[in-house]
């Protein structure tokens, strides 16, 4: 199912592109993962955690701590990351590319006063690569800023089963998450937002 697409500075939007019923299952996968792979607060560079919690499905986990943001082969307990859920996948191949697999899925989950400051995706080796985003649960109000950082920027809400794929000239954009809609969705009883980004890693 698929509402619109809309562009935002070369951002494609598929709103409303998940179903009520694809989100809830979706979810059901993301909770086995999370149970295999707990939550955690990545550490920035800078000394301070992040707002947002996370962890990781695929070959690798993105990561950060005080020697800087990278891609990790295995959980901060040690274990392997998960397997990236075939229905995330199925997402991947029919907006991003059936030749060949994402290496990561990021998942961030946003409480209560969680945000993601602006920043460019460029841990990755090929830019070339699409990121692709999936958005679960409560509302989220997204940025996108340009290039370089700075400059004026559009934002939008981000609604649960929206998806958004960055890539081309916007692959390198700077983007960020100003703040979330706490209970705006009833998918997840307790509220919070989810963020599923997956990328080709290497
Ligand atoms: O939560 C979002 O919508 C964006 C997440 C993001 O930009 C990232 O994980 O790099
Ligand atoms: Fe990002």
């Amino acid at each position: 199912m698929c509402a619109a697409t809309i562009s935002i500075r070369g951002f494609h939007v598929f709103k409303g592109f998940l179903s009520a019923d694809a989100q809830a299952v979706l979810l059901a996968d993301l909770r086995d993962v999370v149970a295999a792979a707990p939550l955690f607060s990545p550490m920035t560079p800078y000394g301070k955690p992040m707002s947002v919690r996370m962890t990781s499905a695929g070959k690798y986990g993105w990561f950060s701590d005080k020697s800087g943001y990278r891609y990790a082969p295995s959980h901060p307990n040690g274990s392997a990351w998960p397997a990236i859920p075939d229905r995330v996948l199925a997402i991947w191949r029919e907006l991003v590319s059936d030749a060949r697999d994402p290496d990561c899925c990021l998942i961030n989950f946003y409480g209560e006063g969680a945000k993601m400051g602006m920043h460019q995706d460029r841990d990755e080796a090929d830019f070339n690569w699409p990121v692709l985003s999936v958005s679960l649960g409560d509302e989220g109000l997204f940025r996108v800023g340009n290039a370089t950082r700075g400059g004026k920027t559009e934002s939008i809400w981000l609604q649960s089963g929206d998806v958004v794929v960055m890539g081309g000239e916007a692959r390198l954009l700077y983007h960020g998450v100003d703040r979330i809609k706490l209970g705006s969705s009833a998918l997840m009883p307790k509220g919070g937002r989810i963020n599923l980004t997956c990328r080709v890693v290497d």
